[in-house]
């Protein structure tokens, strides 16, 4: 049943979550020059490098080896130029038809539904091209050569995904035209692309998306497939909304079974909350964890991974969740109840750290130096300031878990200066046919 909401203000919303289309403004020129490519690796962004006349272009909808006509549709930069792919002259072994006809390059790019757009390669070449990425940028930002294997999540962990890489996406945003049509944006900019069919989604809510729905003056319509439940479509109305209670779901990862707000964080692949508990549980150094010190889950939305460092090291363990959504956090405490050493607090994790650094005395100290912390934060990283004080508190282990590789390496750079190093890598592809990747890095402090 349709349901109609307003959103408030600086909520994370079920579309905006990892994997979905980012369109980059302005739009596409698309009166730029055609020209040849010859396209030779993999850049971060589900782009490709190529050369013209000297200068490197960014192309898309391409794969390393192919010669492909593409129009520039970006000459602002001196240094680079941005192109999309209009026709592939010589193919990759590695091509194959797309798993979302709307997104084809047989399509013209204005045309070319976004979100999908690893979709045209093979699934160990997407897998391949990602740990490239995350590679390339551990080594040029992180400072650390390490090789890295891109996972494909366990089949028991997501049942109903295909091996194709359809099926496993829980959350989907349809965008909403001028004109009340819907459909995901076109990749790289904001046009509504009218579909027939969203692939990526779980098959619940693949069959119930509205995709000949008119929606006028609505802003966006999400589809949200819990895994307790029936799956939900929310209008998104263009307003605020009113004060009041917002809609809860629940979400079962394993044996617990996990509240959350309807339009709050979630991991958006079927398998990936249980995928990144394991992976959360497996590399925690067991001779490095002590279960009294002043254990951490920052970013910690509803409690995901402290409770699966609970389940691993036993209830009595000692861990404070950190999320700057108080919506989250309660339901964190909630979540976690069950568990006499589990706390939740509403904070941003910058301002907790500052207070930790400057409110701990010495005899608390020691608490901090023997913590373990899981940290996994938003696209953008930890960054410095967070880095910074982690550093001084200097807890034994960290164990961040990261949706961007770029962000990942510009952190594990930092927190190598700062004395640490980088123990232990997995990577996960949760989110099949699109460019992204998910990271999960150790890294201990040096002693
Ligand atoms: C990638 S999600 C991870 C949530 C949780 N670990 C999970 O797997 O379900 C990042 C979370 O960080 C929260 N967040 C974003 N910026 C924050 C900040 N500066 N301080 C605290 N929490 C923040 C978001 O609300 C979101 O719940």
């Amino acid at each position: 049943m349709a349901e109609t909401r307003r959103p408030r203000r600086r909520r994370p919303r079920a579309g905006e979550q990892r994997g979905a289309a980012r369109p980059a403004s302005p739009a596409p020129d698309p009166d730029g020059p055609v020209v040849e490519l010859e396209v030779e690796r993999v850049a971060h962004g589900g782009v490709f490098v190529a050369h013209h006349e000297g200068r490197v272009v960014f192309v898309s909808d391409a794969i390393p080896g192919e010669r492909v006509s593409a129009r520039i549709t970006d000459r602002r930069h001196d240094r680079f130029w941005r192109a999309e792919t209009l026709g592939v002259l010589r193919a990759s072994p590695d091509r194959q038809d797309h798993v979302w006809a709307e997104a084809s390059v047989e399509r013209a790019p204005g045309n070319r539904a976004g979100g999908a757009e690893f979709g045209h390669i093979r699934m160990d070449r997407q897998r391949a091209l990602k740990a490239e990425v995350l590679r390339d940028a551990l080594s040029r930002m992180g400072g650390v050569e390490t090789d890295v294997e891109v996972r494909p999540v366990d089949p028991e962990l997501a049942p109903g995904v295909a091996p194709d890489g359809t099926g496993w996406r829980t959350r989907v945003r349809l965008q909403v035209a001028a004109d009340g049509a819907v459909g995901p944006y076109a990749a790289r900019s904001h046009t509504v692309v009218p579909v027939a069919s969203v692939p990526l989604a779980v098959p619940g809510l693949a069959a119930l998306a509205p995709l000949d729905g008119r929606f006028p003056g609505a802003r966006a319509v999400d589809l949200v497939a819990p895994s307790v439940g029936e799956p939900a479509i929310v209008v998104v109305d263009a307003e605020r909304m009113p004060r009041g209670p917002r809609p809860t779901i629940e979400e079962r990862v394993g044996d617990r079974v996990f509240r959350l707000d309807r339009d709050g964080f979630w991991q958006v692949h079927r398998g990936a909350a249980a995928t990144l508990s394991r992976a959360v549980q497996d590399l925690v150094d067991g001779d490095l964890f002590d279960p009294a010190a002043a254990n951490l889950d920052l970013y910690g939305g509803v409690g995901l991974l402290a409770a699966a460092v609970g389940d691993r090291f036993g209830r009595a363990v000692r861990i404070t969740t950190v999320e700057s959504d108080a919506g989250a956090t309660e339901h964190a405490g909630a979540n976690l109840a069950d568990w006499v050493g589990a706390r939740a607090v509403t904070a941003r994790v910058d301002r907790f750290l500052d207070d930790a650094v400057q409110g701990s005395t010495a005899a608390e100290r020691p608490r901090w130096h023997d913590a373990t912390v899981v940290l996994d934060p938003p696209r953008s990283g930890a960054g410095r300031q967070v880095v910074d004080r982690l550093a001084e508190l200097r807890p034994r282990q960290l164990v961040y878990v990261a949706c961007d590789p770029v962000a990942l390496a510009r952190d594990v750079g930092l927190l190598r200066e700062r004395g640490y190093r980088l123990a232990d890598l997995a990577a996960f592809d949760l989110f099949p046919n699109t460019h992204h990747v998910e990271a999960v890095a150790r890294l201990t402090a040096i002693v």
